[in-house]
């Protein structure tokens, strides 16, 4: 990847999140005359974990994680009466994805084909997690990853917002960071026993 495509990513994945979710929400903001609402952003597993295969997109889609989180921090989330959420898909079958080569993705070769297709979600899985931050009653905060086997919730904190906590729910289950997803990985498992 040469210096321009690096300034190039940098500007479409991250700047223009930054300044379309800032302009949104001086629109959105019921105190200052909005409506109010919902805005999601989309990072990625690539804003959750590292790829030693995309680096600068690695680091593009963490900081669209951060950003968006940081403003749902917001001490004023209940007077602006917007709430702020994050997305984060696994690899799924879009054009970006399925075009990918081995000049925007390094060490592309160390990955099988019949690996990539195992990993790759229909966009549907997708748009579910989606969907999901859309229709729950409260999504401020909330940190969403959705794949083909995975909708969970990394966090979900409503900081600013009526509820406190940090919490993931995976079909109801409650759970926070890595440890807590490993503890409910091995319930998942001795249930399936
Ligand atoms: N497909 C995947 O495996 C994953 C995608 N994502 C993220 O999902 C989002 C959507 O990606 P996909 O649907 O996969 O890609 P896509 O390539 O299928 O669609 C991207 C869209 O962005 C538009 N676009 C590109 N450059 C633009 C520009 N400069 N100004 C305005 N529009 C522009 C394109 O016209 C296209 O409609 C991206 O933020 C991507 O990083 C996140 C995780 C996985
Ligand atoms: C084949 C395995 C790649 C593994 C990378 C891991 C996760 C990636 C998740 C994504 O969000 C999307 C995947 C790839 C995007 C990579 C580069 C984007 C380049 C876009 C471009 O330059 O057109």
């Amino acid at each position: 990847m040469n210096e321009s495509a690096i300034e190039k990513m940098v500007a479409l994945n991250l700047t223009s999140t930054i300044r379309g979710t800032l302009m949104a929400a001086e629109h959105m903001r019921k105190d200052k005359g909005g409506h109010g609402g919902r805005i999601i952003n989309i990072s990625s597993i690539a804003g959750l974990e590292e790829f030693a295969m995309v680096p600068v997109y690695c680091s593009t889609k963490h900081a669209v994680r951060a950003f968006t989180s940081a403003l749902a921090m917001a001490p004023d989330i209940p007077l602006q009466g917007v709430e702020y959420a994050v997305l984060c898909p696994s690899p799924a079958a879009t054009d970006m994805f399925l075009n990918i080569d081995d000049v925007k993705v390094r060490h592309l070769d160390t990955v099988p084909p019949s690996v990539r297709q195992a990993v790759t979600a229909p966009v549907e899985c997708i748009t579910r997690g989606f969907m999901k931050l859309v229709s729950l009653d409260q999504m401020n905060g909330a940190i969403l990853y959705a794949s083909q086997t995975e909708m969970t919730f990394r966090r979900m904190d409503n900081v600013g917002g009526v509820t406190k906590g940090r919490g993931v729910t995976k079909e109801g289950s409650i759970c926070c960071g890595r440890r807590e997803r490993e503890e409910e990985r091995e319930r998942d498992r001795e249930r399936e026993k």
